[in-house]
């Protein structure tokens, strides 16, 4: 048998096969192409306008270069015109029948696995000019280059492989693209839908770009000026005009980078309060300007999308699909940039003004701990700025706050315990009971805070953080010194049965301590793990273990008040049980739990003994 010989080739590709695809591929983003073909008027505007400052052309500009989008209803066709560099003959047979293709083939060849995962591709792979044919069934250019004696050429195709190049008339500079567009894309010969589709990708191109008579576009955004010539009223209009429906934002940053990638933008900060959810106004992502997608999902990190504003830069590959995008380290780098750029600024406004700074925490306060807890690098820098409140509304970096309780909330075992409250009216008498001992209460209460809180523990070192209703105030800080009881062990024990026999609930855990007299006479906590459990599995929104585990409350009975020694001594059975049930729905009253038939009871219990 002859053996197989090693052999090099190239694998073909018939490109006849091209249109049917590129068609199919783009079919619901195909609005696009009005895109891509504006964008090459701009450019070839903006590479005369450079040639001209290098003194490379011979006849005058004119500074009021102008791109112009015209539908013809009738005629059925949209022409795209500009008087930019236009092209010569050959040009267009180097640039648009060579690259186009070329472009093409790279595509197939790139995506020839992909048929099936369209989502993955669709959007922002700029097969540029050649996107025309989504919707036209034939294109034509009539263009004239600026160089000198140039003659103006005709190009006509009807999206075969097959073109035609002739002579034209064209008397000035520059280039008409005229789409006849397909009996199926007729959609697009509607003006008001041009508009809409100019305002969306070309709001903000640097050419002025004209459509009915108007000027559709602002050709310098401020993220595109020195920061050092804008005033805070541009930047707050440039908002309005983004997000017309947004209250102000809080502050802003300028981005302007251009080593080792390129980018500019304003991010601003909203007012986010609790908002966690709702609202998310997006960021706008372009690339030299012309709009790219508000979908920046997989290329910002998701705390930073709480953000709002415009990032711009070409050096984001918009060509490809999103799950390649995460993975690109020109991304990965603008992360970076950004997230370090909003740290910083955090930090100069902390610095420059800490009470501005505390007044504006309740609306950042979310997004800093979000920022917190899910990128180590925001970590790093914002234990400078990231503040704790208290009940009674004083603000404490990490570092203070420690130094602040150190002394009075340092367990036997040497751990700091850090007390909070989620909701400062539902627990008022437990905060009370707490401040009354000189401990010092946070206000922990945003959507986010219930992993805050365990990242806090995970980061500081012997600290925990234990609701202050999660036990009673001698176990959630345990000095180790015993309070005396003023009740035998007998009595306690009798006092303990008595409470279980007349409440009588599998889902209470009774336990007798002795406590300071002044506490309540009967608590109800629910221990803290238990709780963090229920609050992350409802968080997660998955039915757990923990989700649909029974709840154990803990009812303590003060042995040192004096009615635990009243109900013991009550004579009659009846009075003493109607003692325990009065002093069970105190407990359940203010843990807000008293409700429904039950708090009916109480009510008139009450009522009857007054
Ligand atoms: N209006 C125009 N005036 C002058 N030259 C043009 C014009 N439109 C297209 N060209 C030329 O044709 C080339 C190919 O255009 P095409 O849109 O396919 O690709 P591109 O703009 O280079 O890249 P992309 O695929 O990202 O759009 C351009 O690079 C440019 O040289």
């Amino acid at each position: 048998m002859e053996a197989v010989q090693t052999e090099k080739g190239q694998i073909s590709i018939h490109t006849e096969n091209i249109f049917p695809i590129i068609k199919k591929f783009l079919y619901s983003d195909h609005e696009i192409f009005l895109r891509e073909l504006v964008s090459n008027a701009v450019d070839a505007t903006q590479k005369l306008k450079k040639l001209a400052s290098f003194g490379e052309v011979n006849s005058e500009i004119g500074d009021d270069l102008k791109v112009t989008v015209t539908v013809d209803e009738e005629g059925k066709s949209i022409t795209i015109s500009d008087s930019g560099i236009g092209m010569t003959a050959d040009e267009i047979k180097k640039y648009i029948n060579q690259i186009a293709f070329s472009g093409a083939s790279e595509f197939l060849e790139k995506y020839k696995d992909k048929v099936d995962d369209k989502g993955a591709i669709i959007g922002h792979f700029g097969l540029g000019f050649y996107s025309a044919f989504m919707v036209a069934e034939q294109v034509e250019i009539v263009t004239r280059s600026y160089k000198e004696g140039a003659e103006a050429a005709r190009w006509v195709c009807d999206g075969s492989t097959e073109f035609e190049i002739s002579a034209a008339e064209r008397a000035e500079r520059g280039t008409d693209v005229i789409l006849h567009i397909a009996l199926d894309s007729e959609e697009f010969l509607n003006k008001a839908r041009i508009r809409s589709i100019l305002e969306k990708y070309g709001r903000f191109l640097p050419v002025p770009i004209e459509f009915d008579g108007e000027i559709i576009n602002d050709a310098t955004p401020i993220w595109t000026k020195a920061p050092a010539d804008l005033t805070d009223e541009d930047y707050k209009k440039f908002y309005r005009e983004l997000y017309p429906m947004s209250e102000e934002p809080l502050f802003w940053i300028h981005l302007n980078v251009d080593y080792p990638f390129n980018l500019t933008g304003v991010l601003y900060f909203p007012k986010l309060k609790n908002d966690f959810h709702v609202k998310r106004e997006k960021i706008q992502l372009y690339s030299r300007q012309v709009f790219i997608t508000d979908e920046v999902k997989d290329i910002v990190p998701d705390f930073l999308m709480l953000l709002h504003g415009v990032i711009d830069s070409p050096d984001i590959p918009l060509n490809v699909s999103r799950s390649f995008l995460q993975a690109d380290s020109n991304v990965k780098k603008i992360n970076g940039y950004i997230t370090r750029k909003v740290a910083d600024k955090l930090t100069e406004l902390f610095k420059a003004d800490r009470k501005a700074f505390e007044e504006k925490f309740d609306d950042i306060g979310l997004f800093i701990k979000y920022g917190i807890i899910s990128d180590e690098k925001f970590n790093d820098k914002a234990k400078e700025f990231a503040l704790l409140k208290n009940t009674e509304g004083k603000f404490y970096t990490f570092d203070e706050y420690r130094e602040h309780v150190q002394a009075n909330q340092t367990d036997k075992n040497d751990a700091a315990i850090w007390l909070y409250s989620t909701d400062q009216k539902a627990q008022h008498g437990y905060i009370e009971s707490a401040t009354r001992r000189g401990y010092d209460v946070l206000v922990l209460d945003t959507v986010i805070d219930p992993h805050f809180i365990n990242h806090l523990e995970y980061k500081l070192e012997k600290t925990s953080l234990k609701r202050v209703d999660a036990d009673t105030l001698d176990k959630l800080i345990d000095k180790g010194l015993a309070n005396q009881s003023v009740l035998s062990e007998a009595d306690q024990t009798k006092l303990k049965e008595l409470f279980e026999t007349v409440l009588d609930n599998k889902s209470l855990n009774v336990s007798v301590e002795a406590m300071p007299a002044d506490e309540m006479p009967v608590t109800i906590t629910l221990p803290e793990f238990m709780r963090r459990m229920k609050d992350m599995s409802q968080l997660s929104g998955e039915q757990s273990f923990y989700g649909v585990m029974p709840i154990t409350y803990n009812l303590v009975v003060n042995a040192n008040h004096p009615l635990a020694d009243r109900v013991l001594k009550q004579g009659d059975e009846a009075g003493q049980k109607q003692l325990v049930k009065q002093l069970y729905d105190l407990a359940l009253l203010s843990q807000n739990m008293l409700t429904g038939a039950d708090l009916t009871a109480f009510v008139k219990r009450t009522v009857e003994t007054l």
